[in-house]
């Protein structure tokens, strides 16, 4: 089949060549002309034959919405649009009522596997309509991992983006787990070989992972990771997560404090510790440590 993608960054770029392999005709289109197939939307949407169907690859938010509100004016009915990128889920329902009025069909698809989706496959969580999916699935079966799992059609529109959503906040709070224990080993005197630990961990253990083995491999390139600050930006998910847990009450301590942890990891000195230290100096006159 065709298809047409826009955004070929870090994900676009390889899925661009995994869909390919897999026999299938891409054309691409970035704002950066050096990675692009076409110069423009228009001329992507002119040369893909109906219906059509295109993969939005860009960053979640302004880029993503600019692109769906192009699409919604230069496609026509019977065409379908998937948002591949890691938008928020609440955004999902307002896309596809935008193209609906237009005919135009919409597929949220939450997509994992980052920089080795291109070897190793992409999971895939989407949500839609059936016949909406139907029209992607010859590209859900290139992207996705070999074998029976690795994709999902999770349930109605917004169903893909909040899988993925919660997926990621689970990945914040394993990395968090992993990285916890790690900075615990690294500190005592007993343990001499913290990097052979985690390697250990590998094999066996209830807790060996993707993300153990890739903290292995960082490992490998810098045993202490003294070459890097321990500062973490993170780019939503997480905080929606923690949103979707408060509108459902549902508990989430772990992956709250995790996403805690990287806001705590920007501060060069901690206010709020200022505070405690403060305080615990005027009610018991313990000591503080001045700048
Ligand atoms: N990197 C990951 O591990 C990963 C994994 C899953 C999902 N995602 C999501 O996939 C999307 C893309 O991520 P990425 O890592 O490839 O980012 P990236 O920054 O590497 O690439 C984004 C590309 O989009 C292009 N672009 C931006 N605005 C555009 C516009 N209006 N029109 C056309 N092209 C435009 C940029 O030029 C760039 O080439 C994001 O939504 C991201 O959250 C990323
Ligand atoms: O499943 C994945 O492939 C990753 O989760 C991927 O989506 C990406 O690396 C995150 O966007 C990072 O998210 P933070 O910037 O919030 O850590």
């Amino acid at each position: 089949m065709e298809l047409g993608l826009v955004g070929l960054g870090k994900m676009g770029g390889n899925m661009r060549e995994r869909i390919r392999r897999a026999g299938h005709t891409v054309l691409g289109y970035d704002r950066n002309p050096d990675l692009a197939d076409v110069h423009s939307l228009e001329e992507l949407v002119g040369k893909l034959s109906g219906p059509r169907v295109i993969w939005v690859m860009v960053p979640a938010g302004e880029a993503t919405q600019t692109t769906i509100d192009q699409l919604a004016e230069l496609l026509e009915p019977g065409d379908v649009v998937v948002d591949g990128g890691n938008s928020r889920w609440t955004d999902d329902v307002k896309h596809a009522e935008e193209l609906a009025a237009k005919g135009i069909g919409f597929v949220d698809c939450g997509v994992s596997g980052g920089v080795w989706g291109l070897e190793n496959g992409y999971a895939l969580m989407y949500g839609g309509d059936k016949e909406q999916v139907a029209k992607v699935q010859p590209v859900f079966d290139a992207l996705k991992p070999e074998g029976d799992s690795g994709s999902v059609h999770a349930g109605k529109v917004g169903a893909g983006h909040f899988a993925k959503m919660v997926h990621n906040g689970i990945e914040y709070a394993m990395m968090q787990a992993y990285a916890e224990g790690w900075e615990l080993l690294e500190k005592v005197d007993s343990v001499t070989d913290v990097r052979e630990v985690f390697r250990s961990w590998q094999e066996g253990t209830v807790i060996r992972s993707w993300l153990l083995d890739l903290a292995v491999n960082a490992l490998d390139e810098d045993e202490h990771l003294d070459e890097l600050r321990g500062y973490a930006q993170d780019s939503g998910e997480g905080r929606w997560t923690v949103e979707a847990a408060i509108d459902n009450a549902v508990p989430l301590p772990a992956i709250t404090a995790s996403l805690f942890a990287r806001f705590a990891s920007r501060q060069e000195d901690s206010p709020q510790m200022k505070m405690i230290a403060a305080l615990r100096n005027q009610f018991g006159g313990h000591a503080v440590e001045k700048k």
